[in-house]
């Protein structure tokens, strides 16, 4: 592994280069193969669009707080689109698929978040209160970027099931593209600027993020529930 990284190498470079077997060990995952199938079971899908829901909550406050931390306006007014987007997207999404799926959309709103959510969106939480900009963005790229991955290989093949196609092409969608885009050169730009303190602090807060989308289609395949 390189002790440190060439100057020239855009930061997300890097960052992709650091956490290659996470990002492989994210494709590998039976919820993943069998969604691009077609055979993931109902209960599993449902079980993540339920705790999907739940994070989707707590990811808008962050993007939100990324909007106060912002430091140029077009930072700000990034974040804030973003934010707007979560629930203009990503929650009418899951309300849609909810009801194809025969949920009851306020039984799944009310539901208690699983282990894995919590402590993802724990975590989410307090980099965007306790650290920096830089920090922030660190930790939530990994929502972006792996989505947007695993949407365009996904969409490659796509199984003949309609509701995990329209899951599939929310997330191969232009716009969405664009959006993690916009992420992937703030992160380089903030990164340029950072000491390495501060860079360590973020390839920690994203390589832990990048861990936490693997945990999160983990257990909804596995239907983890609190122990006691
Ligand atoms: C666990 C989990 N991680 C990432 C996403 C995808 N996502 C959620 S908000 C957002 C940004 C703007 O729409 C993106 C890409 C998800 N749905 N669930």
């Amino acid at each position: 592994m390189p002790a440190s990284r060439g100057t020239a190498e855009p930061f997300h470079q890097w960052l992709d280069a650091q956490t290659r077997t996470l990002w492989e060990a994210i494709f590998q995952l039976p919820f993943l193969q069998e969604l691009a199938a077609g055979t993931l079971a109902r209960d599993r899908f449902a079980y993540f669009l339920a705790q999907d829901v739940l994070y989707l909550e707590q990811f808008a406050k962050v993007l939100a707080r990324g909007a106060t931390l912002a430091d140029t306006p077009e930072t700000r007014e990034m974040f804030l689109r973003h934010a707007a987007n979560v629930a203009r997207v990503e929650e009418r999404l899951h309300a849609e698929l909810a009801s194809r799926l025969g949920l009851d959309w306020d039984a799944v709103r009310q539901k208690e978040p699983a282990p894995v959510t919590v402590a993802y969106t724990d975590h989410l939480l307090r980099v965007a209160h306790t650290g920096g900009l830089s920090e922030l963005v660190a930790a939530v790229l990994p929502c972006y970027w792996v989505y947007a991955r695993v949407g365009e290989r996904l969409a490659n093949r796509l199984p003949e099931d309609e509701i995990y196609r329209r899951w599939i092409l929310t997330y191969a969608d232009r716009d969405f593209h664009r959006s993690v885009d916009e992420q992937l050169r703030l992160i380089d730009r903030l990164a340029t600027a950072a000491g390495s303190n501060e860079r360590e602090r973020m390839e920690r807060w994203f390589a832990r993020s990048l861990r936490y989308e693997w945990m999160f289609w983990d257990q909804a395949y596995r239907d983890l529930a609190w122990p006691v």
